[in-house]
């Protein structure tokens, strides 16, 4: 088992071929003899690299006339090493050279030397100023480590205070959060429980069935998780069916519900009591929703395959409440997915966008009169939020915005419209949320 092997492989597939980071990670880990020292390597330096791409490229770009041109068999063995060296301070430089020289020699014998000439290049130069000459915009996508169009959405859309909040929020490491399944336990019991077994926890950031795990072996491995008393899930995400004003006996449709953690967050408040109806596109997304309301203890929950973006007349005026988690450009992720920073483009955005109000337009037609909706997404491109909101209360008289209260934080953002923009920071993701009542 070589780890640095591993890391390369997972970087070709996400960054060549447009896989996710942490599915390429759990495929590499699953059935797998890898110990954790070295899972741990492997994980911190696929999302460590991923992360500073931008930064690592336009160092490799002083000592090469283009990365574009760097032969894709060695150009992740050199963004990996330059990872290491730079940012992490516990594998001695030489080791990383020699590893990635010998890993070269086994992908392409004839570029080793390249490789070998770069690293040590690089190793002579640490001290340099790799900013120096860059114009205003290169140096951010330098210290931030993004690509221009998305640090110019991020300032246009916000401000230079909020859209600099965001590319540092966006930077973060996660902590993982889990929320307490209140069919089985409290959050009280289930810090405790968690602390026994030996997990440094802390109360979550805002929501009251939050926990934040801040040190501790693989949480989903945990016997408590496989009893049912709690489900992964980030605090911001937590919010969203904590804002749907449910009541006992609902009739709830949850219109986008794949993996089914907001969905089965609805069936836990309800208390198995009234129905929830969880739609996805994907057959195969679906057994994970049944799953994950199995071992949660949830039975009002109905699991059917269905497209939102085509009005299904069976459900017309049918919902009280409308959980519309809707797929999106998902820029307020990246502390968890980095790569979106290099695999979305502003025409996903525009695609997406009309996708969202083609579905949008059909929920709504499935909410009753004096019923409620969330619309949320977990990005934070503005056009696919508060824009998607107010064309659609230009188009509908009988839609009014219910506004939300959460809490007073540095990261929650009141818009003028009554919706709400959660920043990204240490503790939790972007995420938007709106309210919707229908006269
Ligand atoms: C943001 S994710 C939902 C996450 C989910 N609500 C949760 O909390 O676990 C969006 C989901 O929408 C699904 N989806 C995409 N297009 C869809 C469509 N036309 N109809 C129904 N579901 C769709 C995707 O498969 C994906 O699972």
């Amino acid at each position: 088992m070589n780890s640095r092997k591993i890391i390369v492989e997972i970087l070709d597939n996400v960054i060549k071929k447009g896989a996710y980071s942490n599915i390429e990670i759990n495929k590499r880990f699953k059935n797998s003899n890898i110990n954790d020292k070295d899972r741990g390597l492997i994980t911190e330096v696929v999302y460590g690299t991923l992360k500073n791409k931008k930064t690592i490229d336009i160092i490799l770009g002083s000592f090469v006339s283009d990365v574009k041109d760097i032969d894709e068999k060695v150009v992740n063995i050199l963004r990996s090493a330059i990872y290491q060296i730079k940012y992490l301070d516990r594998i001695p430089s030489y080791a990383v050279v020699n590893e990635s020289v010998n890993l070269a020699k086994i992908r392409a014998k004839s570029l080793s030397s390249f490789v070998n000439g770069v690293l040590r290049n690089y190793l002579r130069n640490l001290d340099k100023d790799y900013k120096k000459g860059l114009t205003d915009m290169e140096s951010l996508e330098y210290y931030f480590s993004f690509n221009s169009w998305m640090i110019k959405l991020f300032l246009k859309q916000y401000g230079k205070e909020n859209g600099i909040k965001i590319l540092k929020g966006l930077n973060e490491t996660p902590y993982i959060t889990v929320r307490t399944n209140i069919l089985k336990t409290t959050r009280e019991e289930l810090l405790n429980s968690l602390l026994v077994e030996g997990y440094d926890v802390e109360k979550g950031y805002i929501s009251d069935s939050a926990i934040m795990i801040k040190k501790g072996s693989s949480i989903e491995k945990n016997s408590l998780y496989t009893k049912g008393m709690f489900t992964v899930q980030d605090e911001s995400a937590m919010l969203v069916s904590e804002c749907l004003n449910l009541r006992y006996n609902d009739i709830v449709l949850d219109i986008c519900s794949a993996p089914g953690t907001k969905g089965t967050h609805v069936g836990e408040i309800l208390n198995n009591t009234g129905k929830v109806l969880a739609f996805d596109i994907h057959t195969h997304k679906l057994k994970l929703i049944e799953d994950n309301a199995k071992r949660l203890g949830i039975f009002n929950i109905e699991v059917k395959l269905g497209d939102a973006s085509k009005f299904n007349r069976q459900y017309l005026n049918s919902a009280d409440k409308i959980l519309l988690d809707v797929p999106c450009s998902g820029l307020g992720i990246i502390r968890k997915k980095p790569e979106i920073k290099w695999t979305k483009t502003l025409k996903d955005l525009k695609d997406i966008e009309k996708t969202q109000r083609v579905i949008l337009e059909n929920a709504w037609r499935y909410l009753k009169r004096g019923g409620e909706m969330i619309y949320s997404t977990c990005t934070l491109n503005k056009d696919e939020n508060e824009e998607i909101i107010n064309w659609f209360l230009r188009k509908h008289e009988d839609c009014e915005v219910e506004k939300i209260n959460l809490c007073k934080k540095d990261n929650i953002l009141y818009n003028t419209n009554g919706t709400v923009t959660i920043l990204p920071n240490k503790y939790m993701d972007g995420f938007f949320i709106a309210r919707l009542r229908k006269k």
